[in-house]
């Protein structure tokens, strides 16, 4: 832990440690220059151990409160559910905090006004998608249509509540299926631990109700494909992402990287893009 007052390195703390919050561990502690991660929270102990034994440096195992005091920044890498719990005493406390679980954000709206009245910050990374410094840009013009195409592998896909729902199988698939066809918003719904990069494009362009998706279930992807097509006054972009997967299925191993690039950005003397 940084118990040194004086030293400007950047405080780091995680929450999380499955396929994202294991990746920046490791990267944390392998050493990234002005950045020292001070402690991290998890479920579950026992499991977490494995991971810790091959840090190099001892990590500290901390409550989300000891987490909190430790951090300049927090990031989230755990459940969309426990967004809401996770966020409250990291913004109350007026600390940054970087959001994976960037789809629970629609369903909590009430986060950006805590970290407005504490003078906080949440910061939701590219993660896993591509080109949200020129969504970005272009909104600050008129951007007429933003619509992505997912096609991920079918077990990227098992246990969303949306297929549950709507009894839709994608066991067995010989070729590619339709799944879902909706709004950015729907799909965070439906899709609460697949697309969170569907709700970050559509908070950097024109947000979750006008934002169109299609989702494929698609054997013959190895990769989550991401097509996205913008149309707007200052451009037309096309824009496609084939994400090799991390440990999890479901999650791109570029997403950890996302949040290392975020973070190295924070305090650089030079920052390249958006
Ligand atoms: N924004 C983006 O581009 C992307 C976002 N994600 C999202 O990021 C989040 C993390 O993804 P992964 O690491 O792949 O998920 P994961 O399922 O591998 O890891 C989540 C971890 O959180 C832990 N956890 C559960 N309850 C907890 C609690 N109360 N306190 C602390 N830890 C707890 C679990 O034990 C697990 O180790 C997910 O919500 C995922 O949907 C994933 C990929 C891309
Ligand atoms: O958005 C997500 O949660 C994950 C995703 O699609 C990817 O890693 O490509």
């Amino acid at each position: 832990m940084n118990t040194n007052p004086y030293s400007s390195d950047l405080r780091i703390g995680i929450v999380g440690l499955g396929a994202v919050g294991a990746s920046l561990a490791r990267t944390f502690d392998a050493g990234i220059p002005g950045i020292r991660l001070v402690g991290i929270t998890v479920r579950n102990p026992e499991r977490a151990a494995g991971v810790l034994a091959n840090l190099k440096n001892p990590l500290a195992l901390l409550d989300l409160e000891e987490l909190v005091q430790a951090s300049d920044v927090v990031i989230e890498c755990a459940p969309a559910a426990l967004l809401p719990q996770i966020a409250l005493p990291v913004l109350s406390a007026g600390k940054k905090l970087v959001v994976l679980s960037s789809g629970a954000l629609l369903e909590s709206p009430h986060l950006i006004d805590l970290a407005r009245l504490h003078g906080g910050q949440i910061l939701v990374p590219t993660g896993a998608l591509l080109g949200l410094d020129a969504v970005t840009a272009a909104a600050e013009g008129v951007i007429h249509s933003v619509r992505m195409i997912t096609r991920k592998p079918p077990r990227g896909l098992v246990g969303a509540p949306y297929l549950l729902e709507n009894f839709i199988s994608i066991e067995g698939l010989d070729k590619p299926k339709r799944v879902f066809k909706g709004s950015a918003r729907e799909a965070a719904r439906g899709f609460p631990a697949n697309l969170n990069v569907v709700v970050a494009l559509s908070l950097a362009g024109i947000g979750p109700d006008r934002t169109a998706l299609e989702i494929w279930a698609d054997p013959s992807v190895i990769r989550n494909t991401h097509l996205i097509e913008v149309d707007a006054d200052s451009a037309s972009l096309t824009m496609t992402i084939e994400n090799i997967p991390s440990d999890n299925p479901r999650t791109g191993r570029i997403t950890a990287q996302s949040v290392v690039a975020l973070l190295r950005k924070m305090n650089a003397p030079l920052r390249i893009g958006t």
